[in-house]
C-alpha cells in the first residue's frame, strides 16, 4: 500500500522542472483568458482612455512651448490663454489616469480570478496519472504567479500599447511639422533604439525561464516545509530545511539581480540616446532660430515633443522582455490547460438502480508510467456482500488494484467489472458513486467535521451527517469536541487523534451510502484497543456491503469471510491451512 496523499501535502515531489515541456505551442492569449464581449467592452473602454490621455498629452507639448515661447517674446495676452488650456489639460490628464488605473485594477482582477477558478477546475480534473508527472510546486506556480502575470499583462501592458503607439506616432507627425528636416534626424536613432532592446531582450528572455522556476522550486519547499514540520521537529532538521529553502531564494534574488540590473540599464539606455538626439536637434536647431527659419515657440515645442516621445519608446523597449514573460506563462498555462479531463459524467446517483457491489478483476496487468509491470494477470471475483481481504508484501500492488477499481488509471490489457458492467463504459461518477474508500491517511481538510463528513456525498444533509456520524461511531469523542460538530479540524485533521480521524474517513466513505467499502490499510494507526473498538464500530456499517480490506493487520482480517493473496503480480487464493493461520493470529 503505498502513503496516501494528503490533499494539501507535496509529498508527491518536488517540480521535476527538467522534464517539463515548455516549447508546447502556446493557445492563443484570447483563448486562454476567454475574453468574451464584456471582456472585449472593458478592455475597449481602457483602449479609449489611455488613447484620450495620449491625446490630451500630445497637446502640452504644444502649448509649453507655446508658453515659453510667449514668456520669451513677451506676448503678455496670448500668456492667459496659454497657462488656462495648459491647465485644463493637466486637469483632464490626472482624471483620466484616475479613470484608467481604476478601470486597469477591475480588469486585471476579473480576468485573474477568471483564469484562476478555471485552472483550479480543471486541473482537479485532471486524471491521477498527470498529477503522478508534474510536481506540485511547479503547479502551485502555474496556478498563482504564472496567471498573476498574464492577467496584468493584458490588463496593464498590452492595453497601454496603443496609446504609447500614439503618443510616439502624434508626437512624431507634430515634429514633422514643426521642422521636417529636423523631425528626420528622429528615425536616424530608431535602428539603436532596436538594437538595445534586441541585445536586452534576448538575455531576459533567458532570465524569465530561470526566474519561474526558481519561483516554483521555492514555493514547493515552503508548501513541503510547512507539510512535514513534526518530522522536522522530530530529527531536529531545521537548519538542513532552512539550508535548502535559502539556497533556493537566494538564487532567486541572484537571478531577479541579474534581471532588475538589465532593466535598470534599459531606461538609461534609451534616455541616453534620446538626449543625445536631443542635443543634435539643438545644435541644428540653435543654427534654425537664429537665421530665423524657426520661432522660439516652435523650438520648445519641438523639444518637449522628443523628450515626450522618449517614453513611450521606452516602454515599448520594455514590452518586448515583458512579451517574452508572458509567452513563458501562456506555454505552461496552454500545457496544464490541454491536457485532456477525466469524464466524470452526471452525478445522478438518485436516479441509479441501488448498486449491488459484485467486483470482477478479469485478467488485469498493469505498470505506472515508466515503472516495471505491478499486476501481471489478475483475476478475481468478489460477490455482492462478500468481505475479502487483499494480503500481500509491501510494493506487491494491493493499493494499484484499489487505483483501478476506482479508476485513477486504466489497465493496460484486461478489465474491471462492476454489477456486471465494464467500468470503463459505466462513467467515473456512476461508478465512484458505489465505492466509499476509507484510505490509510484520511485526507481531512481544514474545516468544521461537519463538512468533512459531508464532502462525502453532493447535498448531504443534516440528517445524513448525523447518521453517518453513528454509524461510524464517531458521535461520542464529537460530543466531547468544543464545537461537536462544528469543531475545526486543522490542516489534514491534525487536532484530531489518528483514530478519531478514520472514523471521520468511515463517516464519510459512508454517507453516501455505498455498495461497496474499501479499507486501504484503515486501520493502520490504532493500537489493538482502538483497532477492536473501531471493527465493531464497522460491523454494523457495512452489514449488507461488498468489503475488501487491504491490511495486514491480524484484527482486521476477523472482518473478513474470505482471504486472498496477492504475489508476483497475480492473486492466489489461500489455502485452508493459511486461511485457518491467518485467522488463528485473528
Ligand atoms: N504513483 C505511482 N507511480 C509509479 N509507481 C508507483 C506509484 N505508486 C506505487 N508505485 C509502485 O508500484 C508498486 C506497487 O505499489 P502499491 O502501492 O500498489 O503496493 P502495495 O502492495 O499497496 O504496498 P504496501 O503494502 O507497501 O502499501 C510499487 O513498486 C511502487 O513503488
Amino acid at each position: 500500500m503505498s502513503i496516501a496523499r494528503c490533499p494539501a501535502c507535496i509529498c508527491g515531489g518536488l517540480p521535476n522542472l527538467q522534464d517539463r515541456d515548455d516549447s508546447t505551442h502556446p493557445m492563443p492569449i484570447f483563448r486562454i483568458l476567454r475574453l468574451n464581449r464584456q471582456h472585449m467592452a472593458r478592455l475597449l473602454l481602457l483602449v479609449i482612455l489611455t488613447t484620450a490621455s495620449s491625446v490630451v498629452l500630445l497637446v502640452v507639448p504644444w502649448m509649453a512651448g507655446h508658453l515659453l515661447g510667449t514668456m520669451v517674446t513677451g506676448q503678455e495676452g496670448a500668456l492667459k490663454g496659454a497657462v488656462g488650456v495648459l491647465a485644463a489639460c493637466l486637469v483632464a490628464i490626472a482624471m483620466l489616469s484616475f479613470l484608467t488605473a481604476d478601470r486597469m485594477v477591475r480588469m486585471s482582477a476579473a480576468l485573474l480570478a477568471e483564469l484562476r477558478e478555471r485552472i483550479f477546475d480543471h486541473v482537479q480534473r485532471l486524471p491521477m496519472a498527470f498529477h503522478d508527472s508534474r510536481g506540485k510546486g511547479d503547479m502551485l506556480a502555474v496556478m498563482t504567479i504564472e496567471i498573476a502575470k498574464l492577467s496584468e499583462f493584458v490588463a496593464v501592458t498590452l492595453v497601454a500599447v496603443p496609446a504609447r503607439l500614439l503618443t510616439a506616432i502624434g508626437a512624431m507627425i507634430v515634429m514633422f511639422t514643426i521642422d521636417a528636416r529636423l523631425a528626420l534626424l528622429i528615425p536616424t536613432i530608431v535602428p539603436l533604439f532596436y538594437l538595445a532592446t534586441k541585445i536586452v531582450g534576448r538575455r531576459l528572455q533567458g532570465l524569465a525561464v530561470q526566474i519561474q522556476q526558481a519561483d516554483a522550486r521555492a514555493i514547493a519547499l515552503s508548501d513541503e516545509a510547512l507539510q512535514i514540520v513534526p518530522a522536522t521537529k522530530a530529527f531536529g532538521q531545521e537548519a538542513a530545511q532552512y539550508d535548502r529553502y535559502r539556497q533556493t531564494v537566494r538564487k532567486l534574488e541572484g537571478l531577479m539581480v541579474r534581471q532588475g540590473r538589465i532593466y535598470a540599464a534599459l531606461d538609461p539606455l534609451i534616455s541616453l540616446i534620446a538626449a543625445f538626439a536631443a542635443l543634435a536637434v539643438l545644435w541644428f536647431a540653435g543654427h534654425d532660430v537664429s537665421d530665423g527659419r524657426m520661432t522660439a515657440s516652435e523650438l520648445f515645442s519641438f523639444m518637449f515633443y522628443a523628450a515626450l516621445l522618449t517614453r513611450p519608446v521606452g516602454s515599448l523597449a520594455h514590452l518586448y522582455g515583458q512579451i517574452q514573460t508572458a509567452r513563458g506563462a501562456l506555454a505552461r498555462l496552454s500545457a496544464v490547460l490541454a491536457e485532456p479531463t477525466e469524464d466524470v459524467g452526471a452525478a445522478q446517483a438518485s436516479r441509479r438502480p441501488r448498486a449491488h457491489g459484485a467486483i470482477e478483476f478479469r485478467n488485469v496487468h498493469f505498470a505506472y508510467a515508466g515503472r516495471d509491470p505491478v499486476l501481471t494477470g489478475v483475476d478475481l471475483r468478489v460477490g455482492a456482500a462478500e468481505r475479502i481481504a487483499i494480503l500481500g508484501a509491501n510494493g506487491a500492488g494491493k493499493t494499484a488494484m484499489i487505483n483501478l477499481l476506482m479508476r485513477y488509471y486504466d489497465p493496460q490489457v484486461g478489465a474491471i467489472f462492476v454489477d456486471g458492467e465494464d467500468s470503463r463504459t459505466m462513467g467515473l461518477s456512476a461508478l465512484r458513486d458505489r465505492i466509499g474508500l476509507v484510505p490509510q491517511s484520511a485526507l481531512l481538510f481544514n474545516a468544521t467535521i461537519r463538512e468533512n463528513i459531508a464532502f462525502g456525498a453532493v447535498g448531504a444533509s443534516q440528517q445524513m451527517i448525523d447518521d453517518a456520524a453513528r454509524l461510524a461511531q464517531a458521535l461520542d469523542f464529537v460530543a466531547s469536541l468544543p464545537y461537536g460538530m462544528d469543531t475545526v479540524i486543522g490542516d489534514c485533521g491534525l487536532r484530531l487523534s489518528g483514530g478519531q480521524r478514520q472514523r471521520i474517513a468511515l463517516a464519510r466513505a459512508l454517507i453516501k451510502d455505498p455498495a461497496i467499502i474499501i479499507f486501504d490499510e484503515a486501520t493502520s494507526m490504532f493500537d489493538d484497543e482502538g483497532e477492536e473498538a473501531f471493527i465493531d464500530a464497522c460491523n454494523d456499517a457495512l452489514h449488507g456491503r461488498t468489503v475488501i480490506l487491504v491490511t495486514h493487520r491480524p484484527a482486521t482480517l476477523a472482518l473478513a469471510n474470505r482471504i486472498v493473496t496477492l504475489e508476483d503480480g497475480r492473486i492466489r487464493e489461500l489455502r485452508a491451512d493459511e486461511r485457518r493461520l491467518q485467522k488463528v493470529s485473528a
